[in-house]
């Protein structure tokens, strides 16, 4: 089964953001910048207005950050006056992006319009205070939508970063320690892990969410008297709004070692002693619960508001790219370059960091590298990128020969700990040396498809890209002479985009492929 996409999802015409000036007063928590998009940018200049329809000045208070003014691009078929909303009752479904450097909400209707924009970037906090900062980042996104547009919320949805991994009191909701973040490998726990899984399977690494969950348990679970549950970061923030602790999706849940085929967690795993804190996993997009009453009522969401399970970041831009072919694939330039293809074998080999996450009857192979946007980050501002891209002739190979990496250790398509960063000779010309930057990335981004490719999924015949990086054109004809096939910019590049449309077809029952996961949850 293909994801059913309603012909009408094909179009995205209006885009809405909203602007926020920063409370000069920031917190420690809210040191976060929130950016405008591109196209809000041009209505504050005046540049040009929202198709067919007004702009809407309103104050929109937030306890958290002073939001100065909301552009409200209003779409066709909505009237304002004296800066109301017609109330028009079409439903409207919420997304967030909880990405590596920032969050995102996006909200759109049954058209794929969007109806509401915005991102925030994490402010620097203590890792004590990261679980309270996507706490606060949440309902920050929340409360800065419009009443009118959150209103009309009937679903929501939510991806994180993939095995970030939370241990949660069950009485309290609580972390009872800190989150152990995607990219964080704990190698301790993988002679262990070794002992009791599968060879090759996706578990051994020691980023796998097992990995984190046996290094925890090691240390200090085993000897715990409070009962606690094993969440991920999408999980977690998702219960914030829900109410109810320990419930997954098949995406997160991959990575501590729940089959997606057999749609259970392997025997394996379940004869642990740890076993008791794996949550209850459901297909992505399945109904788990109604919005709290007191979230809806203080943030003015419908009562009947439903909360859909989520996915993982890189799969929710996949869904955002809107892919439906085999042999099609999804290239994430985010912080991280993530590597999803739409194949119809499966393939799973942790010795170059490959597994196969499920997408109803058909799986995304792939997997997550470390270069990417994280290590451009180190050497260039975006308006470098820029400016220093341009410049570049995307036709001729750049004779320097990278390894970009934030940091010691790679994931895919080497699975090697120590894999050191290489980045010289750096030669004196920014132009050459961001060429050579961005040319290394994309050798990397062709040795993943090929790896995939010589175990068997399906042949590669087109690239989609998502991410910050989707921007940069000159990449794109770089990446198209590297990868041998055609290379473009998703139509939608955000993940947030992905999560809403995970909310829509949860709300109408377009990914029903398994019967198990569609009971609501106890
Ligand atoms: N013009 C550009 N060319 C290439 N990369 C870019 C460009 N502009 C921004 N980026 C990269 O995009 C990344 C941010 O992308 P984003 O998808 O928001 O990341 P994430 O959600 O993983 O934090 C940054 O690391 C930045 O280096
Ligand atoms: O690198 C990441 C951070 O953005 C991705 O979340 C992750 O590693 C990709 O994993 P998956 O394939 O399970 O979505």
């Amino acid at each position: 089964m293909t994801m059913l996409i309603s012909s009408a999802l094909q179009t995205a015409i209006c885009h809405t953001a909203f602007i926020y000036a920063q409370d000069r007063r920031t917190s420690f928590v809210h040191k976060g910048v929130l950016q405008l998009s591109a196209r809000a940018r041009r209505w504050r200049r005046g540049e040009n207005s929202p198709p067919g329809g007004l702009l809407c000045r309103s104050k929109v208070a937030s306890h958290h950050l002073r939001v100065g003014e909301f552009i409200y691009g209003i779409k066709a078929g909505l009237t304002m006056s004296d800066g109301e909303v017609a109330a028009e009752e079409s439903e409207l479904y919420m997304g967030f992006d909880f990405g590596t450097s920032g969050a995102r909400v996006m909200v759109i209707d049954g058209e794929g319009e969007i109806c509401a924009d915005g991102k925030q970037l994490y402010p620097a906090v203590h890792e004590t205070e990261w679980a309270s900062m996507w706490k606060d980042t949440l309902f920050t996104l929340i409360d800065a939508v419009p009443a009118q547009v959150r209103s009309r919320v009937v679903a929501i949805s939510l991806d994180g970063t993939s095995s970030t991994t939370m241990v949660i009191d069950r009485k309290t909701g609580q972390p009872v320690t800190r989150p152990v973040l995607y990219n964080e490998s704990r190698p301790q726990a993988l002679a262990t892990v070794e002992a009791i899984a599968p060879a090759k399977h996706t578990v051994l690494t020691g980023t796998s969410t097992l990995c984190k969950l046996v290094a925890w348990w090691m240390s200090e679970g085993s000897k715990l008297q409070t009962e606690v549950v094993m969440m991920h970061q999408a999980d977690w923030l998702l219960s914030l709004l829900h109410g109810k602790l320990g419930i997954t999706d098949y995406n997160n849940a991959l990575k501590v070692g729940y089959d997606p085929e057999l749609e259970e967690y392997p025997a394996w795993l379940t004869s642990q002693p740890y076993a008791s804190l794996l949550p209850l996993v459901k297909e992505p997009g399945s109904a788990i619960g109604l919005v709290g009453q007191d979230i809806a009522s203080t943030y003015g969401l419908r009562e009947d508001c439903q909360v859909y399970t989520g996915t993982t970041d890189s799969i929710a831009a996949f869904l955002a790219a809107r892919v439906t072919e085999p042999g099609e694939a999804v290239t994430s330039l985010g912080s991280t370059l993530a590597v999803k293809l739409l194949s119809t074998s499966r393939v799973d080999d942790s010795r170059y960091g490959i597994y196969s996450h499920r997408l109803g009857d058909k799986w995304l192979v792939g997997g997550a590298s470390n270069t990417g946007g994280a290590v451009l980050r180190q050497l260039f501002s975006n308006e470098q990128l820029q400016e220093l891209s341009a410049q570049i002739d995307p036709s001729k190979p750049s004779p320097l020969d990278y390894y970009p990496l934030p940091k010691v250790g790679e994931r895919f398509p080497e699975a090697d700990p120590n894999k050191e960063p290489r980045l010289s000779p750096r030669p004196d010309s920014d132009v050459e040396f961001l060429h050579g930057v961005l040319e290394s990335i994309a050798r990397i981004e062709g040795r993943a498809y090929a790896a995939l490719d010589e175990l068997g999924a399906t042949p590669l015949k087109a690239v989609k890209t998502a991410g910050g990086g989707a921007q940069n054109v000159v990449w794109q004809r770089i990446r198209e002479r590297v990868l041998g096939v055609p290379v473009s910019a998703s139509t939608q590049t955000e993940a947030a985009y992905g999560a809403a449309l995970l909310a829509f077809y949860g709300c109408k029952g377009l990914i029903r492929t398994s019967q198990k996961s569609y009971s609501t949850a106890s």
